[in-house]
């Protein structure tokens, strides 16, 4: 498996724990900085992530920001990527059984690298559901993506 990597000043004392992880886990990893705590803006960073991801170059993406929340909120503005802050095992696979997420967003702030490792390790251990429903339902995001939208 191949991952693109991301992360801001915020998520980089996080970096070297989550390239071990990955590492040992055996995938290989297109790593789109930042390589410093110089300050960064996420949403440029979060871009490079979700444009490997959409063009196949990588089959998941994580990226690392302060609390993950922020890097969550511009990935999920990419049509074609969902995200989610996952910082708990359960949502770690749940997220990509049932809704097909193919960015993880972690916050650096809110965890530590063993921590993370088992995040990580779930996440891209889970496969997406053959369910119809879990189906339906990430189609219908996709739709969403979609819409012109105007709120009702
Ligand atoms: O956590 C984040 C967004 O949800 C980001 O990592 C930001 O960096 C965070 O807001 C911290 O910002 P600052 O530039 O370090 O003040």
């Amino acid at each position: 498996m191949i991952v693109a990597l991301g992360n801001d000043h915020a998520g980089y004392p996080l970096k070297d724990g989550v390239l071990q992880i990955l590492r040992s886990l055996g995938v290989q990893v297109i790593d789109h900085g930042s390589y410093d705590a110089e300050p960064v803006d996420f949403p440029d960073i979060a871009r490079l992530v979700c444009d490997s991801v959409l063009t196949g170059q990588a089959q998941r993406g994580i990226m690392v920001c302060g609390t993950g929340v922020g890097a969550s909120i511009a990935a999920n503005k990419i049509p074609g990527i969902r995200a989610a802050v996952c910082h708990d095992i359960y949502s770690a696979h749940q997220c990509v059984e049932h809704d097909d997420v193919n960015v993880m967003c972690l916050g650096a702030q809110i965890v530590g690298p063993t921590v993370a490792a088992a995040y990580i390790e779930t996440f891209l251990k889970a496969e997406f559901s053959t369910e119809e429903h879990f189906r339906r339902r990430v189609a219908k995001l996709a739709e969403l993506e979609r819409a012109n939208y105007n709120p009702r």
